[in-house]
């Protein structure tokens, strides 16, 4: 299904949970056809339930709704710890994409990764383990009920992208359990980002969110129908919005997809636009971000089934080779600096 005129399909799971091997087949093809051409579908029928979403979006907005003295009190002790509370423009998404001169996203973001780490498995106690899996830093002492509601949201998340992850597999005529053994000890970041209204308008070129894409294997991402919103840029070079359909999520592919699959699949370019200047007032905007990173380890090449009698585009890296990359490039602003300074 097309959502009226729209390049980005709206794909029902259910059929994926429930159906038959052929149906399954037949939504993974959906999937497939949505990752060949632009990168992105809309996803119904995918089984989270409404209360756990409703809940995660409800204690975010009172988590930014605080005082900036409040949010403050929640950013990570050390630049090297991607945890808590990054203010506004901390974050330069274009830079990500080599853009020189770019200017930060004017957003602020609250970042929690895994909690659930198994003690005696030695995968969770290397250095690298060490330096990725840090404490999550959580707002007690002003919202209580951010915590469960996050981890109950992040719960649901990593069980979507496993049912996401298998439908990609078998999309690419792989087993259906390929990707299984490269995303069992994920390294996900769950970023909750807001977009606050824009009385004043930004600096020229300063954008929600610059252009980029994404560094891991897969984004699930549930947003608001605001004014200024997500957009993507097509084979031929348009921005189109994507459409915002209530209950449904957003999936979107990263650069390991198209680097696994040889560029037979798209990571899409992809920004957050500002409101339209009269309606810059009343415009804020929510996202729960859910940033589906394969094992730290995990050897992301050339799948043998894509780039059949072709040569690899891509020499062979890790999950936490590319996300170490971006991640020093995003950060490279004057406040990420400051704050963190200070
Ligand atoms: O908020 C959105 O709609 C998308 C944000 C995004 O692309 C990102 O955080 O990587
Ligand atoms: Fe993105």
């Amino acid at each position: 299904m097309k959502f009226a005129g729209s390049v980005v399909p709206v794909i029902d799971l259910t059929k994926a949970r429930t159906g038959s091997e052929a149906e399954k087949q037949q939504v993974a093809d959906e999937v497939g056809a949505a990752a060949r051409s632009i990168g992105f579908l809309v996803v119904s029928g995918h089984g989270v339930p409404q209360p756990v979403i409703d809940a995660a979006t409800e204690a975010s907005r009172s988590l930014f709704d605080l005082p900036a003295a409040d949010k403050a009190k929640y950013r990570s002790p050390d630049p090297a710890i991607y945890r808590g509370y990054f203010g506004i423009e901390t974050g330069n998404l274009a830079s990500t994409i080599g853009e020189d001169g770019a200017k930060p996203d004017h957003r602020e973001y609250y970042n929690v990764g895994r909690f659930d780490l198994d003690p005696a498995d030695p995968y969770f106690t290397t250095p690298t383990a060490r330096r990725i899996f840090q404490e999550n830093i959580w707002p007690d002492a002003h919202v209580p009920a951010f915590k469960p509601a996050i981890i109950d949201y992040y719960r649901e998340m990593a069980g979507l992208a496993e049912l996401l992850m298998e439908l990609c597999a078998r999309a690419l005529h792989l087993p259906a359990d390929w990707f299984a053994d490269k995303i069992d000890k994920h390294i996900t970041n769950l970023v909750v980002s807001n977009y606050p209204d824009q009385p004043e308008e930004l600096e020229v070129g300063q954008l929600r969110a610059g252009a980029h894409t994404d560094y891991g294997g897969l984004t699930i991402l549930k947003t608001e129908d605001k004014p200024g919103g997500l957009e993507v840029l097509t084979a031929d070079g348009r921005w189109e919005p994507v459409p915002i359909v209530p209950g449904a999520f957003i999936i979107n592919l990263g650069d390991l997809m198209a680097q696994w699959t040889n560029d037979e699949w798209v990571s899409t370019m992809h920004r957050v636009v500002n409101p339209p200047r009269a309606q810059g007032v009343g415009s804020r905007r929510q996202s729960l971000v859910f940033f589906h990173q394969p094992n730290y380890d995990a050897v992301i090449e050339c799948i043998p089934t894509c780039a059949v009698g072709q040569a690899a585009k891509y020499a062979p890296t890790t999950s936490i080779e590319h996300l170490d990359m971006k991640m020093n490039q995003m950060n490279d602003t004057p406040k990420f600096k400051e704050t963190q300074a200070a």
